[in-house]
């Protein structure tokens, strides 16, 4: 009670439009007419409720009768300010206020809900109770009366008035940009419980508008469920899909897939529960039905599996594709709504915005490229001497038909004694493939490009052209299994973008059902993909011997090919493996200065490697081709192997995911990983990258100076320092990590490019080097039904 005067004491700053709240809340007590320098009750009330008739009447009660004042005074002074009369007259107050000096009245309130936090934590220094919580149930307003209004900092907006992050409940807070550090007086108290990592500057990644969730003082309650009616026309909107459609509803999903989904529910069950897990939970708040956490599956693709992780970790599946309130969301098609509503720090979403740089095929060959000449250029300097990859090594020669020149330069070198395989930029499935052979063939695709191009109405609509096409050598000698042509699907895992944590994941081989032939016509023995086998009448009775483990293989090359071709053991999982991370980590780097990056962006890409036939042991050419990378890689479960393989990548993944998002907004080490069971560090962004990467994300651009000069502000103590900037690419090479006890990369040496700019170049062919043209762009939505096969 001593206190209660020192608390009630009035802030000079406030004036009487910002303060009129607590004004009209103190000057109903005895105890504020002192604090207000023994001005009347009447004199003060009637000064600011002049215009307001009811005040009078209740004013003029009130003096007509002492005992009543009494009685109210005495109600106030213990805080319980419940009573309707006083109310009336706080509202009529408010109401003019407001309606007149609206601008000022915002601040003021929002002011106000500061000094009811700071006044709190005055009253209750030792509960160390997060701001804005109300256990006692006491209301806002009984706080309001005891506020301690001479702490109105001089850093202003900086301080406990930010927002609890809505992730993690009232635990975290993002500091106000600019600012590294809270004001003394308004920051946490000693022996609170307030994480230290509260007020880094990592926040600094969250861009643009603040997330809508903040609970600030003009929405102290909101619903936990939040629509987002912003419909982007041009942009996939996501159709409600659910759990409900999946297990009842979807009659082509075929017996197999529902089989194969009991057993993903299964790997689900057995999966180990980590202990950073709770972390993503709102504090220690156990889920209660129907209230969250919530997980979003748009689509079938592997929905089943990522269901059962969510479900094991207490987090509700929802229905809805616009719910915003929620931990995950893993959707087959990109949708920019679940960009621009996407809470950075907060939120895990699936597939990185523009990661078609990387899995179309016109993206990854024009990132490729430019990659080359970047490499090209530095390999110039004499300080660069490392071995770096180079692109025609392991990705084969490949035009694009969308760009004359590269039409007219493989119409030109094409002679009959090549295979080229011509395939959309951005189908998947085999859908669109064909091969050429002969000079026949190259003239009627000739004519049909010079059609198209000489259409008007292509010429008028240029988003609706043809969807863009490339043509790649054929490997026209891959290695065989048992006579069967085959490739190997491993994974990309970009875990996290802020930073980079990059994965590297086997997969299975995926044989066709049919000996190879080169010369003969049927795709399907060309064509690998599970999609193309399935159309074969004999692939339900041999379904098993079309996808391989990686074991299988590895053992079936030791038996054949390791004393013929002098392989060293295991080449499977030694130099094939090796070489794929290389390649690999050489296509991310490609792209890592380009990707849009937010903290909970995570994405799994798969990669489809072909093994040439004349392979050599000791040199690294022609060995291994990349194929392609593909965004929303299948996660079918059709196949035995696939049983066993798919729902420990999806896991992992998951579990990658939000191990490397905790640590991440805890500026916490990220190594070693608790999770990290089969996948391989590529790419460790925290101790190679400058980040928050300065040139990397198009969002960082958009950064006031005063947020990127807080970057600096993060070297204190616990903090994790960036990397000094290096100019590159004349800073010189970096050397990626070795395979190591902590998952290190196997990846071979790379310029580090990260932290400079991105360059806005166009290749020689003219296209825009930041990825796909318009048209492909919108052909990616026609066709992304399904990614991979
Ligand atoms: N250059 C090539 N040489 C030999 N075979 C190739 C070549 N490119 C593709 N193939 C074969 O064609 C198949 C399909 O090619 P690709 O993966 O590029 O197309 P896709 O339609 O994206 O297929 P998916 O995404 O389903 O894997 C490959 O799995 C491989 O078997
Ligand atoms: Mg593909
Ligand atoms: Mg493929």
């Amino acid at each position: 009670m001593s206190s209660l005067p020192r608390a009630m004491s009035v802030s000079p700053e406030l004036t009487p439009q910002k303060g009129h709240l607590l004004r009209s809340t103190e000057n109903a007590s005895p105890d504020s007419e002192r604090c207000l320098g023994g001005t009347s009750p009447s004199k003060n009330v009637s000064n600011f409720s002049e215009p307001c008739v009811a005040k009078r009447c209740v004013w003029g009660k009130l003096q007509q009768n002492t005992d009543v004042v009494i009685f109210l005074a005495i109600f106030f002074r213990f805080k319980r300010i419940s009573c309707p009369l006083y109310r009336g007259v706080i509202s009529c107050r408010s109401f003019y206020l407001t309606s007149r000096h609206r601008g000022h009245t915002r601040r003021g309130r929002k002011r106000l809900t500061r000094h009811r936090r700071d006044a709190k934590m005055a009253l209750h220094p030792q509960t160390g109770r997060s701001y804005g919580h109300h256990k006692d149930g006491s209301e806002p307003q009984a706080e309001a009366t005891a506020q301690d209004m001479g702490k109105h900092s001089s850093l202003g907006r900086v301080g406990p008035d930010v927002c609890p992050i809505r992730g993690l409940g009232s635990q975290a807070r993002r500091p106000r940009r600019g600012v590294g550090t809270t004001s003394p007086s308004r920051g946490p108290r000693p022996g609170t419980l307030m994480p230290a990592t509260r007020s880094r500057t990592r926040f600094i990644h969250c861009r643009g508008q603040p997330p809508r969730t903040h609970v600030s003082s003009k929405r102290p309650k909101r619903s936990r469920i939040h629509r987002c009616h912003t419909r982007v026309p041009g942009w996939t909107h996501e159709k409600q899909m659910g759990s409900s459609i999946e297990e009842g509803l979807r009659p082509e999903l075929s017996r197999l897939d529902q089989d194969a989904d009991l057993l993903e529910e299964e790997e689900a069950a057995r999966l180990p529960v980590t202990s950073f897990e709770g972390l993503f939970l709102e504090g220690n708040k156990q889920p209660n039905p129907g209230q969250g956490p919530f997980f979003y599956i748009g689509g079938t693709n592997g929905a089943s599996i990522i269901s059962s992780y969510c479900e094991s970790k207490g987090w509700q599946r929802t229905q809805d594709s616009r719910c915003e309130d929620y931990k995950l969301k893993w959707c087959e098609i990109k949708c920019r709504d679940n960009y621009c509503s996407f809470r950075e720090g907060q939120q895990l979403l699936f597939q990185l915005p523009n990661n078609k740089l990387l899995t179309t095929k016109i993206g990854l060959l024009s990132a490729l490229r430019e990659h080359a000449r970047t490499l090209s250029k530095a390999r110039l300097l004499p300080s660069t001497q490392a071995k770096v990859l180079k692109m025609e090594e392991f990705f084969p020669e490949t035009y694009r038909l969308d760009i004359r020149d590269e039409r007219q330069a493989f119409f030109t070198l094409f002679d009959e004694t090549q295979i080229w395989i011509c395939k959309p930029t951005a189908s998947n499935q085999g859908k669109g493939i064909f091969l050429i052979r002969s000079h026949e063939e190259v003239a009627a695709l000739q004519a049909k490009t010079q059609s198209i191009e000489d259409d008007p109405i292509y010429r008028k609509m240029p988003f609706r052209a043809p969807q863009a096409r490339v043509v790649q050598r054929y490997v026209q000698n891959p290695l065989l299994l048992d006579g069967k042509k085959f490739d190997v699907r491993s994974y990309l895992l970009i875990a996290c973008a802020v930073p980079y944590m990059v994965f590297f994941g086997h997969g299975y081989a995926r044989l066709t059902l049919s000996l190879y032939d080169p010369h003969s016509s049927d795709l399907s023995g060309h064509l690998t993909n599970q999609f193309m086998q399935k159309k074969s009448p004999l692939y339900m009775l041999l379904k098993e011997s079309t996808v391989w483990s990686m074991e299988h293989l590895n053992r079936y090359i030791n038996d054949k090919f390791r004393k013929t071709k002098g392989l060293p053991r295991d080449w499977v999982f030694t130099t094939f493996t090796k070489r794929m991370q290389q390649i690999m980590a050489h296509c991310f780097l490609a792209v890592k200065s380009k990707l849009e990056c937010k903290l909970g962006y995570f994405d799994l890409i798969g990669c489809d490697f072909l093994i040439d036939e004349n392979f050599k042991v000791l040199s690294w050419e022609d060995e291994v081709w990349l194929l392609e990378m593909n965004s929303n890689p299948a996660l079918h479960t059709n196949c035995e192997v696939l049983k066993e393989v798919i729902p420990g990548v999806v896991m992992e993944t998951l579990d990658l995911a939000l191990e490397t998002c905790q640590k991440s907004l805890h500026s916490q080490k990220m190594m070693p990983l608790l999770s990290q069971r089969h996948f391989v560090l590529l790419y460790n962004g925290e101790t190679t990258d400058l980040w928050p990467r300065m040139g990397g994300s198009r969002h960082l651009t958009r950064l006031p100076p005063s947020a990127l000069s807080s970057v600096r502000a993060a070297d204190r103590t616990g903090a994790r320092k960036p990397v000094p900037s290096r100019d590159a690419p004349t800073s010189g090479f970096r050397k990626s990590r070795q395979p190591d006890s902590s998952g290190g990369s196997g990846a071979e040496s790379e310029p580090s490019l990260c932290s400079g700019s991105p360059v806005n170049s166009r290749d020689t062919a003219g296209e825009s080097s930041l990825g796909p043209p318009e048209e492909e762009r919108e052909e990616e939505h026609r066709s992304a039904s399904h990614r991979g096969s």
